[in-house]
């Protein structure tokens, strides 16, 4: 794809490139660098949306509290404090280039709750036809375990798929993918990569300030992938840091997409931060499912783990524990387990209304292609029911 297709663009900044280790000051050198090169992307047509990191960073320094000793209560705080001080440095940089900013904070629920994902991405939408650069952090004040993303890698890549970008790049203080820790003075560099898996084992040590190194980034890379967005991660350190990768001017690692990007309701589907629980199938359950012959039928399930409600998103196992599907629910847990108990019975007669809707039902329902990263079968497994 040539730079000129690349109409919109997703840029995600990690906190060690705009956070110096050292003292935890902005980096206002980087700041102005980038800038300076969305400004020229902008004045090119491009619509760029900055998902930036380091408000944590910024505010342990306003705290007091080292990095190596804060826990994730002092790094919520610290990004309470720390996210107006960074975005008073990008607002003060932006004007330089005549770039107007706008802050967008998003939790995980903004992203897989379809109504909150359809109206974050109509805010987006709005801010990128008014000229505005908005610029993308996760609201870690607020996220609570069950709704934190905790690496703005995957929310990043979440975002571009959101917005359907073209390109979604990753700026790091690292060239980009070695098949090793680039510690290791055996490191090789990765110029591209299809199938990520390949790399899990090979990118799980982290930085001083980063949060979810390598490994989020190549789990980022999936989503977009699957999204039908190309990902690239390089260094930031660089002048022109984003339009020197769009130009084909430097190292840089190059996470191909996927050929045929799935519609952006099976993207909404499969690509989730988080589930809400699982069920597993009979062998000859999830071979159908696998098949694309049927929806999760009450009768195939063998296991239901989790609680959850109508409508929400969950995983599907085989009795191997190999993860073969994800599907959005017509009932909640324990109707599911009625169900599935008192198989042959009409609906109503198990739950007192009547519906002949599948579990899930087969269009609802996305069959993992190769190219998707599996989730392992949950460690809560004890607390499954049987049926
Ligand atoms: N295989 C690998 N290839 C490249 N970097 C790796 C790998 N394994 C671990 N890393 C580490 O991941 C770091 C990048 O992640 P991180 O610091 O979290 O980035 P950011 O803060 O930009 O999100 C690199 O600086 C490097 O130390
Ligand atoms: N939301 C956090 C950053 C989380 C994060 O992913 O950090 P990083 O790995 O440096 O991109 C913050 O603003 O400090």
């Amino acid at each position: 794809m040539s730079v000129n297709e690349q109409k919109r663009i997703v840029i995600k900044v990690g906190s060690g490139l705009l956070v110096s280790e050292e003292d935890l000051n902005v980096r206002y050198a980087f700041l102005f660098g980038l800038l300076e090169d969305i400004a020229s992307l902008r004045a090119k047509g491009h619509e760029v949306v900055l998902v930036s990191s380091g408000a944590a960073a910024v505010g342990l320094k306003a705290m007091g509290v080292r990095p190596s000793e804060a826990g994730v209560a002092d790094k919520q705080a610290a990004a309470a404090c720390g996210q107006p001080l960074l975005m008073a440095a990008y607002k003060a940089v932006a004007s330089e280039f005549d770039l107007s900013i706008a802050q967008v904070l998003l939790t995980s629920d903004d992203m897989e709750n379809r109504r909150r994902f359809l109206n974050t991405k109509n805010t987006l939408d709005r801010l990128l036809d008014r000229g505005l650069l908005p610029i993308v952090n996760e609201n870690d004040t607020v996220t609570t375990e069950e709704i934190r993303v905790g690496d703005n890698d995957r929310l990043a890549a979440k975002v571009a798929q959101m917005i359907q970008a073209q390109a979604f790049i990753m700026l790091t203080g690292v060239e980009g993918l070695y098949d090793r820790n680039p510690d290791d003075e055996d490191a090789r560099f990765v110029e591209e990569v299809s199938d990520v898996s390949e790399y899990i084992e090979a990118t799980k040590s982290k930085s001083a300030l980063g949060s979810g190194g390598m490994l989020t980034k190549m789990m980022a890379a999936n989503m977009a992938q699957n999204g039908g967005v190309e990902t690239y991660i390089a260094s930031g350190i660089l002048e022109r840091p984003v339009t020197s990768v769009l130009e084909n001017e430097r190292r840089y690692t190059r996470c191909t997409a996927h050929g045929d990007p799935a519609s952006a309701w099976r993207v909404w589907l499969a690509d989730r931060l988080n589930m809400a629980g699982s069920i597993t199938l009979s062998k000859d359950g999830a071979k159908a499912v696998r098949e694309g012959k049927i929806g999760v039928r009450a009768e195939d399930i063998q296991s239901v783990h989790g609680e959850w409600a109508k409508g929400d998103v969950l995983h599907v196992y085989d009795e191997d524990g190999e993860e073969c599907a994800r599907g959005l629910t017509n009932y909640s847990s324990n109707e599911v387990v009625l169900l599935a108990k008192r198989t042959g019975r009409a609906v109503e007669e198990v739950l007192g209304y009547h519906s002949n809707a599948d579990v899930i039902d087969a269009g609802n329902l996305v069959i993992l292609e190769e190219h998707h990263l599996p989730w392992a079968v949950p460690e809560e497994e004890a607390t499954a029911i049987e049926v």
